[in-house]
């Protein structure tokens, strides 16, 4: 079994470029001495979020929940975060839009400098964000359409709110729920819906937002081994279509093998793989968790775990 930790906190690594990707002008890496020319003039991506070192703790004597976490998203790659349960995956997400109180290291999102931040910024940053959760946050009495129209809410002042939906939005509504493969199911109520299907409509909501990224904390974590196939499908091809980065937390490595560009692994608090999916292998994954974690184990729930980690 290897031992190596195939990247260190901080050495987040380049992914490949999403045809839509925004370039910027910053100089690529050189990789070899023939590439030098056309790589120093080669478009890199800016990474949309970038987190440096960061350090959380919930209450000034409570503990650090993370302990020098290094980041980096860039537009239409899909990162896995993985690590034990406690391990801070749900912390970062939340630093990320404000949610999780920052006492060091720096994190920016979208431009926005998360650790002096102001409220009107937060605001924007919020709207900014699609955020996906494993119990899906849809109003279970309400359409599905409505639920999908409630994510142009986001960064909404009272005037839009008091005119209602504009025929616009409900168009771009039902355009989403094609998308993503459920306008047949936009006039039930959201309740009525596989959990699959529901989650579907969580993605079409947040895309309603028109964000610059999503976060989806254990999006599957609820639903059966095909539904999670498709809907971790689902999101990686919006992040390659739309350009924008997409960071999944998951529990279960196949599933972040098969739909991750990239794999950033938390352990305790700090970040300990940071690399590519395919320079990854199991052994190194299995690194994130502690030899009697469930991960390691065999049972219905974790015979996927189980296998990668063999
Ligand atoms: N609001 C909070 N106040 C105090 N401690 C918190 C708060 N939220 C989380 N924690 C603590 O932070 C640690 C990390 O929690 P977090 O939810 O980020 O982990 P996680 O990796 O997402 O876990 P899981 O996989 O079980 O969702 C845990 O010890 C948890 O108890």
């Amino acid at each position: 079994m290897s031992t190596a930790i195939p990247s260190a906190a901080g050495a987040a690594t380049a992914p490949r470029v999403a045809s839509t990707a925004i370039p910027s002008i910053e100089r690529a890496p050189v990789e070899t001495a023939a590439g030098a020319a056309a790589s120093a003039l080669a478009p890199h991506p800016a990474p949309l979020v970038s987190v440096r070192d960061l350090r959380v703790r919930y209450t000034d004597d409570g503990p650090l929940i993370l302990d020098g976490a290094s980041l980096e998203l860039f537009p239409g790659e899909t990162v896995a975060l993985l690590g034990s349960s406690g391990s801070g995956k749900s912390t970062l997400m939340k630093s990320l839009t404000g949610f999780a109180p920052i006492s060091g290291g720096s994190a920016t999102v979208a431009g926005t400098d998360m650790t002096r931040v102001r409220r009107g910024q937060l605001r924007e940053v919020r709207a900014s964000v699609g955020q996906v959760f494993q119990q899906f946050n849809l109003v279970g009495r309400l359409s599905v359409l409505t639920n999908v129209l409630a994510g142009a809410l986001h960064g909404a002042g009272p005037i839009n709110l008091v005119g209602g939906f504009s025929s616009a939005h409900r168009r771009r509504a039902l355009a989403l729920l094609d998308r993503v493969g459920i306008a047949h199911k936009a006039g039930a109520q959201a309740r009525e819906l596989s959990g699959g299907q529901q989650q579907r409509v969580a993605i079409a909501r947040a895309l309603m937002q028109s964000p610059q990224l999503i976060l989806a904390d254990e999006p599957v974590a609820s639903l059966d081994p095909k539904m999670s196939h498709s809907v971790l499908e689902l999101l990686q091809q919006i992040a390659r279509e739309d350009g924008i980065p997409v960071l999944v937390s998951l529990h279960v490595l196949p599933l972040a093998l098969q739909h991750s560009d990239r794999i950033v692994g938390l352990r305790h608090g700090q970040m300990v793989i940071s690399d590519r999916t395919e320079d990854l292998d199991a052994d190194q994954l299995a690194l994130l968790y502690d030899a009697h974690d469930e991960h390691l184990e065999g049972g219905a729930d974790t015979s996927g775990r189980a296998e990668v980690a063999a």
